[in-house]
This record gives structure tokens, C-alpha cells and sequence, in this order.
């Protein structure tokens, strides 16, 4: 029987610009393939067929890289199977925190619980907000241990529509309260200082974020 592998796009070594780890030399395993078609998306190349890794090659590559933390990202890494042997593997072995970026559509009930989960919560101006997956709502809402919350949850707003949206949720559900939630804008479509002000209004308590790797190199570079 031949060794199950992920379709990987990419694999590289950058400066963590998104979450509450932003800022962290991070080594990202990028797996191809989503098909969630949200608009605006910056990583449409995921779409292509990668390269087939096995996990021992995957784990060998970002053991070269070096870095303390390690993140999966895509595409959509819920949509491989061995993915979950993958975040096991990588929990046992990284000393530093594994984390996982999804786009909420798949429920992380089964992703390694030693995992830190950042789930997006997926606005109107997407064309996919009916497809959030109301589970992981569930899961952030239930975790009680401040000390220990592996879900974040973080919401990518294009214009004032999404960020009313946003407003409605996270005041309905309380989610503020269960776990970090972050607030950034769809690159190049709204001014920053837009979303600042209207956090600012609502007194709104999530933290606001932009993606720094878009601003350390040309926004449009792939493998940073
Ligand atoms: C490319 S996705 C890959 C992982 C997963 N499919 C997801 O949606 O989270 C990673 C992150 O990039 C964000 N993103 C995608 N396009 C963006 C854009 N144009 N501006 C800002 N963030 C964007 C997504 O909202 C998501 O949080
Ligand atoms: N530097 C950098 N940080 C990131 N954080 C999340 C990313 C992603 O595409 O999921 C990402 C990315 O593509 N690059
Ligand atoms: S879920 Fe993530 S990778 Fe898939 S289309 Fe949406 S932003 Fe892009
Ligand atoms: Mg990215």
C-alpha cells in the first residue's frame, strides 16, 4: 500500500501577518484546492494542483525551515483527509504552538485539540456568509478556560454592509466574550482607518489587524 500524501502548494518561511500571532517568524504549509469560491480572495493559485507530500517529507521541510511556529493554511486544509494525522504529527513534535486557518465553512471539531484554531467568520460580501459553519460558533462560545482558548475567530470586512453584519453577530452571540476575534479589511477595498473608526463608534471589542506581510513586501508576492 503506497504512503497516503497531501497536495501541498506551497511550504515557506514568513513573518506571521495575520491573528493574534502576527508578527512570529512562522512557517506556513499552504494545501491546494478550496473551491469555496469566496470573492475577493488573495489566494486563488491555491486552486491549482500542488505537489504530493507525504507527512514524514512535509514535517522534514518544515524542520529545515526553522521556524517556532508552524501554520496550515490553504486552499482549505479541512478538505484533506490527512490533514489530521498532520496536525497530530506536528503537536507532537513542535514545541511551539501548531495553528490552523480555516474559512469556517468544515467544522474543527476533529482538528488536534493541542491545535490553535483561527476560524473565519465569512461577511455578505464574500457570497458565501450563508455557509459559516454554526458549529464552530458553538465550539468558541463553549471554551470557559481563559487561559487556555485555542479558537479564535477572525472576520475579513469589505465595506460598511460586512461590518454591520459582523456587529450584528458578535453582539448577538457574545462571542467578544468567548474567545479573541479579529477584525481586518479585504485588502485595497476598505480604508483601514474606516473599520478603525467604526470599531472605535461601537466601542466593539475585537482586535483589529492588518496583514503585514502586505505591507512588509508587494502585496500581490505569493510564498510571503
Ligand atoms: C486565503 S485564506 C486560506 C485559509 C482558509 N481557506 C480561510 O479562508 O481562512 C487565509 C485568510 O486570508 C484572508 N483573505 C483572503 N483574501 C483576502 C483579502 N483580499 N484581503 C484580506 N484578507 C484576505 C481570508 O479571509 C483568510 O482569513
Ligand atoms: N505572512 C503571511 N501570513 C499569513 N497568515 C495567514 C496567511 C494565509 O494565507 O492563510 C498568511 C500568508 O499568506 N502570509
Ligand atoms: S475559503 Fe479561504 S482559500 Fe477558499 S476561497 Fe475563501 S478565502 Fe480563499
Ligand atoms: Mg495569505
Amino acid at each position: 500500500m503506497s504512503t497516503p500524501t497531501l497536495n501541498i502548494s506551497e511550504i515557506f518561511h514568513s513573518i506571521q501577518g495575520e491573528s493574534s500571532y502576527a508578527g512570529w517568524p512562522c512557517t506556513f504549509i499552504r494545501l491546494a484546492g478550496c473551491g469555496h469560491g469566496c470573492r475577493h480572495c488573495d489566494t486563488a493559485y491555491a486552486e491549482h494542483p500542488g505537489r504530493e507530500m507525504n507527512i514524514e517529507e512535509i514535517i522534514e521541510r518544515v524542520v529545515e525551515l526553522g521556524a517556532p511556529l508552524v501554520e496550515i493554511t490553504g486552499g482549505e486544509p479541512l478538505l484533506q483527509e490527512e490533514v489530521y494525522p498532520l496536525m497530530e504529527k506536528l503537536c507532537n513534535r513542535w514545541k511551539e504552538r501548531v495553528l490552523l486557518e480555516t474559512g469556517g465553512f468544515l467544522s474543527v471539531a476533529k482538528a488536534d485539540p493541542r491545535v490553535h484554531k483561527i476560524i473565519d467568520l465569512k461577511p455578505p460580501s464574500t457570497g458565501v456568509s450563508d455557509k459559516n459553519n454554526p458549529e464552530n460558533i458553538a465550539l468558541a462560545l463553549k471554551q470557559k478556560d481563559h487561559a487556555n482558548r485555542l479558537i479564535e475567530l477572525k472576520i475579513v470586512v469589505a465595506d460598511r454592509e460586512d461590518y454591520l453584519w459582523a456587529r450584528e453577530l458578535l453582539t448577538r452571540t457574545g462571542l467578544p466574550d468567548a474567545c479573541t476575534v479579529m477584525m481586518g479589511v479585504a485588502f485595497g477595498m476598505l480604508e483601514p482607518v474606516n473599520l478603525a473608526n467604526w470599531i472605535l463608534e461601537d466601542r466593539l471589542n475585537v482586535r483589529m489587524q492588518l496583514q503585514l506581510h502586505k505591507y512588509i513586501w508587494d502585496p500581490g508576492r505569493r510564498g510571503v
